[in-house]
């Protein structure tokens, strides 16, 4: 058996198999998040709440906070002409003036954006395309990794010529209105990715792995649409708690998925930890920069995430680049997406992601050579897409326990009918332990509404219709409940209908005596008048009346 982690609770590898047909997803506040990962759902929140400041600030800087991104890149999967996303909240407000940036984000520095370097302009030397090299102003050589044999993304993207830079701070990820079909392909396809050919040992904790990250990455997107949610009624970007039930609290694993994949990407930075303190960041924050990253990666553990568990066996080499290969589709897919603001964050998510696998994955903790190598060849532009990642992540997290907060509230207040349904106790995480659906089963689902997918498109509409009823059916929305009417309740309803009834009659006698009282008056009245008009008509007065109200009499023409 081999040892899971080196703390003194480790697990042994041979019970994961167990874990995985069972309980796999089982949790409360203080339970582990998952098998390769010896944090609790707690500890990730007390780490959060500890770094959650650091990662702001960083993520604000003038080096973190951009990011380049070729918006008009083709889908390199489908046909897509003919969609877009018209909203004003898809679109994406890109950098124009240049000489408010820094001198390492100038076009010349940046090299790519003024003479079109590309990957097959790279050379092999590792001295020249070093992390720093690039990150420096001063060096207008735009170089990337060539071979990708250990990249879990594209690296081209980032050289093209039609790339553009983006201030992340202006564009932040929230709710787009994007969705419908075109989305839910694209979800289609990632989930697709995750169909793993070998059929071996060690796989399912690999297909596991890849699942919990698209999950945790759809969820985190799925929270921060629901955080950061348009009030028609107000105009204000608010938390929406029911969507974000509908979306992400109502399904345990989805929200488990989110700290799982915190914890690989926190592992990934514990793992750069001992090379940060090289890193120059060529500006007069340097310091300051480098002691916010310190600080955020000293709170880290690296019991946190035990990544040698996932290719562990004789075929994981194999596994390996089968894994790497589907989550670079994952990247490329992100090129499909129609709405401009979702395919920004999604391209910096999923680059994040990348990162994080490529440490995590090929740096060997053995070989310090390899390690080295993997470390000074980082792009800025993947540190960048790290740290970004963990701040969705660390947003997402505080999110939740702000949802859990507003739930809670809700559940106390008056009204609380709706979400009353959703949960029977008042611990959104006691709702995780309550999940006794294994992740094994999530992937089948998954596997079951892709196939439904495909045959989708040769349906009639109708037919697509019930499909697609069936696709949402895991959304498990608010029932109202009838309301219990109290005796009192039934009494006053009863007493409310006698008055009205004894009201309306009183009414109808008013209405009758009053008609007797008024005949006679009406009766002088109408004598009065006729008896006017024929005087007048005695004493030569043609008509009295205007020969614009002639107009309005009516005649009969029985012929
Ligand atoms: C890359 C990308 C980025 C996006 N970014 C944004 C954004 O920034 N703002 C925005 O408003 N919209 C964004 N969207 C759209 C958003 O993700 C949804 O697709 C959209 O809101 C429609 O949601 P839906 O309820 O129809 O179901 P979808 O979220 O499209 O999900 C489809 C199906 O997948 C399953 N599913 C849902 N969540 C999970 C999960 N976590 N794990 C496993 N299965 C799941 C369910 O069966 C569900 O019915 C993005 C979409 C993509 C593909």
């Amino acid at each position: 058996d081999v040892v899971a982690s080196d703390s003194s609770k480790a697990t042994k590898v041979s019970d994961y198999s167990s874990v995985l047909e069972t309980n796999f997803c089982k949790m409360d506040k203080d339970e582990m998040i998952g098998p390769n990962c010896e944090v609790t759902f707690k500890e990730i929140n007390d780490i959060n709440q500890n770094i959650r400041k650091n990662v702001i600030d960083l993520v604000n800087t003038d080096f973190f906070k951009y990011f380049k991104i070729d918006l008009y890149k083709q889908c390199p999967f489908w046909d897509d002409n003919n969609a877009y996303c018209v909203n004003r909240a898809c679109a994406v407000d890109i950098v124009e003036d240049w000489d408010t940036l820094p001198e390492y984000w100038q076009p010349d520095v940046l090299g790519s954006l003024s003479n079109g370097t590309t990957v097959e302009d790279t050379d092999d030397d590792d001295d020249e395309f070093t992390f720093l090299d690039q990150l420096c102003a001063g060096n207008n050589k735009q170089k990337f990794m060539a071979g990708g044999d250990v990249n879990y993304c594209d690296m081209e993207d980032f050289s093209k010529e039609g790339s553009v830079l983006v201030d992340l701070s202006a564009n932040p990820e929230r709710f787009t209105g994007y969705g419908g079909e075109q989305s839910g392909q694209i979800w289609s396809s990632i989930y697709r990715e995750n169909c793993f050919t070998l059929n071996e040992t060690g796989q399912s904790i690999a297909k596991d792995v890849f699942f919990r990250l698209v999950s945790g990455l759809h969820a985190s997107i799925g929270t921060h649409l629901s955080n950061e949610h348009l009030n028609v009624e107000t105009g204000k970007w608010e938390p929406d708690l029911d969507l974000f039930m509908a979306r992400v609290g109502n399904f345990p694993e989805r929200v488990s998925n989110m700290y799982f994949n915190y914890a690989l990407v926190s592992k990934a930075l514990w793992k750069i930890k001992p090379y940060l303190n090289h890193l120059e960041f060529c500006s007069s924050y340097d310091e300051d920069v480098k002691d916010k990253i310190i600080n955020i990666i000293s709170q880290l553990d690296s019991k946190i995430f035990n990544e040698d568990l996932v290719f562990e066996d004789d075929l994981s080499s194999k596994l390996k680049d089968d894994f790497r290969v589907r989550f670079k589709n994952v990247t490329k897919i992100m090129d499909c997406v129609h709405c401009d603001r979702c395919r920004l964050w999604g391209k910096v998510q999923t680059t994040g992601y990348a990162t994080s696998l490529k440490i995590l994955f090929e740096l060997d903790e053995g070989d310090e050579q390899t390690k080295q190598h993997i470390v000074d060849k980082l792009t800025k532009y993947e540190l960048i897409a790290l740290f970004n990642t963990l701040d969705r992540l660390s947003k997402s997290i505080e999110s939740v326990n702000n949802f859990e907060r507003l739930y809670n509230e809700k559940l106390k207040s008056k009204d609380t009918g709706t979400l009353a349904s959703f949960f029977q106790n008042n611990n959104f995480f006691k709702l995780l332990g309550k999940a006794s659906k294994c992740i094994t089963e999530s992937v089948q689902e998954v596997n079951k509404s892709l196939n439904n997918s495909i045959q989708k498109r040769n349906e009639p509409s109708s037919k697509i219709n019930k499909k697609q009823e069936k696709q949402f059916s895991d959304l498990k929305m608010p029932e109202k409940k009838p309301q219990q009417k109290s005796n009192q309740q039934v009494e006053n309803v009863w007493k409310k209908a006698w008055n009205n009834e004894i009201h309306n009659l009183k009414e109808a006698f008013t209405f009758i005596y009053r008609s007797y009282l008024d005949l006679p008056r009406n009766i002088f009245k109408l004598t009065l008048s006729t008896v006017a008009r024929l005087w007048n008509r005695f004493i030569g007065v043609k008509d009295y009346l205007r020969e614009s109200d002639k107009d309005i009499s009516y005649e009969i023409n029985l012929q």
